[in-house]
């Protein structure tokens, strides 16, 4: 039941069902991945079953793919469905530009690629995630397993030039061996704490050989759908220059929390 959530998945859970509002009959749609992206998955799930919404979704992770099947939402690849009308996603942290760091959940290369491939991107968030600059979150970095502490010094020596305010970088780990991601690549976490500039680094850091992708998405979002603990939601939309608020009331959703709830 809803009372049992803790207020941040109230927030995410509301941001998630307003998201919602976003998808029409016949979209194809790209599924984010974690624990935002998975109450969208659930509640258009639920949609499906019980509102007869036909999408076709692109996951983007084997985690996302499984949700979604076990929630009864049809599901093709990415070079199956080609473009995709639209991408909701969660994010790690998103500025005043939409601009985003995402990867905390290791799946920043398909996420890049399906939201790159959408008309239109959709963040949902909780407004924890709001930066003014980015880079308190660890930025995270894909690259392949071959060479990978060769990148790592190179990543290091790079960073000297650029305007950030920490340089280690630590390989992830999924208990004592490194967190393998979909593509079978390593993720390196870079500690910034703050990203001067987040278009030049993305672009210098995927200069670097062995670096498959990085974290930052740099104009690629639209709309940030913002949700609060007490069921407040908040969009603002980086084209329509608007911010619209809402509130979604918890008691409308009890049947999708005690059927899908984790
Ligand atoms: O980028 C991601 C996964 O690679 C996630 O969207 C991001 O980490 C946010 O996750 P959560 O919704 O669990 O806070």
């Amino acid at each position: 039941m809803p009372s049992d959530l803790s207020p941040i998945d109230k927030a995410k859970f509301v941001a998630a069902k307003r998201a919602t509002d976003y998808v029409e009959n016949g979209m194809k749609v790209g599924l984010g991945t974690g624990s935002t992206a998975a109450w969208l998955v659930k509640c258009l799930g639920e949609m499906v079953r019980e509102e007869g919404l036909k999408i076709t979704g692109v996951p983007t992770s084997s985690r996302t793919a499984a949700l979604a099947r076990e929630v009864g939402i049809e599901i093709t690849s990415l070079d199956e469905a080609r473009w995709l009308d639209l991408t909701i996603d969660g994010a790690d942290e998103y500025d005043a530009n939409l601009n985003l760091i995402k990867g905390g959940g290791g799946a920043l290369l398909q996420e890049k690629i399906v939201a790159t491939s959408s008309d239109r991107m959709v963040v949902i968030a909780d407004i924890g995630k709001q930066v003014e600059t980015l880079g308190a979150f660890p930025l995270p970095v894909e690259v392949i397993p071959f060479g990978w502490q060769t990148t790592k010094a190179l990543i290091e020596e790079t960073l000297v030039g650029m305007d950030v305010m920490g340089r280690t970088t630590t390989l992830r780990l999924n208990g004592d061996t490194p967190f393998m991601t979909d593509e079978g690549n390593y993720i390196l976490d870079m500690h910034l704490n703050r990203i001067a500039n987040s278009r030049q680094l993305s672009l210098v850091i995927n200069q670097i050989p062995g670096i498959v992708e990085n974290g930052l998405f740099i104009d690629i979002c639209d709309a940030v759908v913002i949700g609060y603990g007490d069921g407040r939601v908040e969009v603002r939309d980086i084209n329509e220059g608007t911010v619209e608020t809402d509130k979604i009331d918890f008691l409308d959703n009890d049947n999708l929390f005690s059927d899908l709830s984790d």
